[in-house]
């Protein structure tokens, strides 16, 4: 059976560095679900690699066609950033598993819709003081780094990501990525094998 993994999780949990290397171990096969998102593109990041980035205009026309599976709105001081999921005829859960990133509100609205069977939570977890480190040290490398964006992220997630919401959301397994990035990557892997199996 295939499944689409739906990795969550706070901000600078490094999750798209995660992503990155679960899509380059060929023999898992998982095609990247590539959501969208309004929000400017960052240095590093490529079209259609992290997101389609695209405008308001475009995300109204998408809508109106009724082909937004879920959406969630950032009000940044940079105005309104909006990510979403379309169904966009790239995603076939029959017989492809896919690799995502969202956030938990998100992965709630992706499990309604395919149900629980095909979507499966990988949430990663680190420490709040060691995540903070790392987004102030993602940060400064951007060009202009954006320090209250940074900021305001990280204290969203707190409420995003609360005990309770978790536990609404039926999230029971946590997956650490507190010490080297390649032994998180290993143990998703073997979760998304595991599953393969079933
Ligand atoms: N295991 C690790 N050890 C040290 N640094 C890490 C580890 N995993 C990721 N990082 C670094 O932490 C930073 C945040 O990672 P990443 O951008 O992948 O997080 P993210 O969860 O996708 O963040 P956001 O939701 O804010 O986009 C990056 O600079 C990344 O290189």
């Amino acid at each position: 059976m295939s499944s689409l993994f739906y990795i969550i999780g706070k901000s600078s949990t490094g999750k798209d560095t995660i992503y990155k290397e679960l899509c380059q171990k060929k023999e898992l096969n998982l095609r990247p679900l590539v959501m969208y998102t309004t929000r400017p593109i960052r240095d590093m990041e490529e079209e259609g690699r992290e997101y389609y980035f695209v405008d308001d205009v475009t995300l109204k026309q998408l809508e109106q066609t009724g082909k937004v599976i879920e959406k969630r709105a950032y009000h940044t001081i940079y105005g309104i950033w909006t990510y979403f999921t379309v169904d966009d005829e790239h995603l076939d859960l029959e017989k492809q598993d896919y690799l995502a990133i969202g956030t938990l509100e998100s992965y709630e609205k992706i499990r309604d819709y395919y149900g629980d069977q095909k979507v499966v939570p990988l949430y990663i977890e680190v420490e709040d003081g060691l995540r903070l480190e790392r987004a102030l040290e993602r940060e400064r490398k951007q060009q202009p780094p954006k320090y209250e964006e940074m900021c305001r992220r990280f204290l969203a997630d707190q409420a995003d990501y609360s005990e309770e919401k978790l536990k609404g959301a039926g999230i029971t397994q946590r997956y650490s990525n507190e010490k080297d990035l390649m032994s998180c990557v290993e143990t998703l892997a073997a979760v998304i094998r595991e599953y393969g199996q079933k």
